[in-house]
């Protein structure tokens, strides 16, 4: 017991990933406690409400994580509200709370604290009570599992908005490249034309237009709470298995992982409309303009020079819009070059505003 319980600490201290933390933790609970279903949940406002949805979960005594077959309700979430325990549970600040369901089955709810807030909870399911040695055993492995989750956000993480920081970016590119589907893999590097149905990552550059104009008449204050909410609207606009990052100042990046040139496209006019469709306090209505670019077998740098060419066609032709790089190079608006890479480019027609 003893032994198998330090094997699954020395597990979970391994990773450096909150993914394969979750996926860890959830093995420990299905090796030590035979929970037989089990989730980790994440909680995430949207439009004002809270919403949660599932990250890894316990089913048949496998672990599972988000992948490209979950349902669309399951990566849009549902409201908190029809979880009445953990909702109680959160509001009495408690470390856990067990209820009893109709069907007779126990579950736990354990949201995870940090600083006075909840942004994970684990639900369990038991097909009777929990015993103290249990709860007891559960625990210690949720102890080691808040303080390590703590420290991976510490360092992961940009302190203002709470997403991922620059830091990282390199390493969830190379993971999301290292997971691309075969079939995008060997599409040809210098082919611009993508076919309708071929799934591709694609890596989006996103700047909040006249950023500046906020600062300046509002104050910094404002301009940090307008930085936390696009963020808040960034977290709900994509999948938990897309990555955002804040790159600093007013500029974010996504990794949208394995979607057609016609879904990005979508995702990301429905994340540019949910912006300009937000109330922010004070400041009333802000935009953005977004620049993409498919994940090809170029190196971060270049593809991230790509998205930024896209971005500022976007600024440079009335904001407010999505631009992505490889339709303006064949409609010849952007010109590759080819000799550095693509960092250089030029416009075809004179910049205005
Ligand atoms: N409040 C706040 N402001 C920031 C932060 N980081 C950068 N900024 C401000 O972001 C503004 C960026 O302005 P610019 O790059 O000139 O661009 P812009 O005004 O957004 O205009 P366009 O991008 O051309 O639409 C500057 O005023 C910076 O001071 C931050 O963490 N908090």
């Amino acid at each position: 017991m003893m032994g198998s319980l330090l094997d699954h600490l020395v597990e979970i201290t391994g990773h450096r990933d909150h993914d394969l933390l979750d996926i860890s933790v959830m093995t420990a609970l299905l090796n030590m406690i035979g929970v037989h279903r089990a989730r980790v949940m994440e909680l995430f406002q949207s439009r004002g409400d809270l919403l949660i949805r599932p990250r890894v979960w316990i089913i048949d005594g496998k672990v599972q994580t988000v992948d490209e077959e979950t349902s669309a309700s399951e990566i849009a979430g549902e409201p908190i509200v029809n979880y009445p325990g953990l909702v109680a549970c959160i509001a009495q600040r408690k470390n856990r709370l067990e209820e009893v369901r109709p069907d007779g089955q126990h579950a736990l709810w354990i949201p995870i604290w940090q600083n006075d807030k909840v942004s994970t909870c684990l639900e369990i399911v038991h097909e009777t009570s929990f015993t103290p040695q249990m709860l007891q055993v559960m625990e210690g492995i949720l102890s080691v599992y808040r303080n390590y989750q703590s420290l991976l956000d510490y360092s992961e993480r940009d302190s203002l908005t709470g997403l991922l920081n620059r830091k990282t970016f390199d390493e969830k590119f190379a993971r999301m490249v290292h997971a691309r589907p075969q079939e995008s893999s060997h599409r040809d590097d210098g082919e611009r034309r993508h076919h309708s149905e071929i799934k591709s990552q694609w890596l989006a550059v996103i700047d909040i237009d006249h950023f500046k104009r906020v600062n300046d008449v509002f104050g910094h204050l404002y301009g940090d709470e307008v930085l936390i909410l696009v963020a808040n609207v960034l977290r709900s606009s994509f999948r938990s298995q897309d990555r955002v990052f804040r790159f600093g100042g007013e500029e974010f990046v996504v990794l949208l992982r394995s979607a057609t040139l016609a879904d990005a496209q979508m995702v990301f006019e429905r994340f540019r409309e949910n912006i300009e469709q937000h109330a922010f306090p004070q400041v009333g209505q802000i935009t953005v303009s977004v620049g993409f670019a498919s994940i090809s077998q170029e190196t971060p740098v270049v593809i991230l020079g790509h998205a930024d060419q896209a971005l500022y066609y976007a600024k440079d032709h009335g904001r407010n819009q999505v631009c992505q790089y490889e339709a303006l190079l064949d409609q010849g608006h952007l010109h590759a070059d080819r000799k550095s890479d693509s960092i250089e480019f030029f416009f075809d027609e004179p910049a205005e505003n």
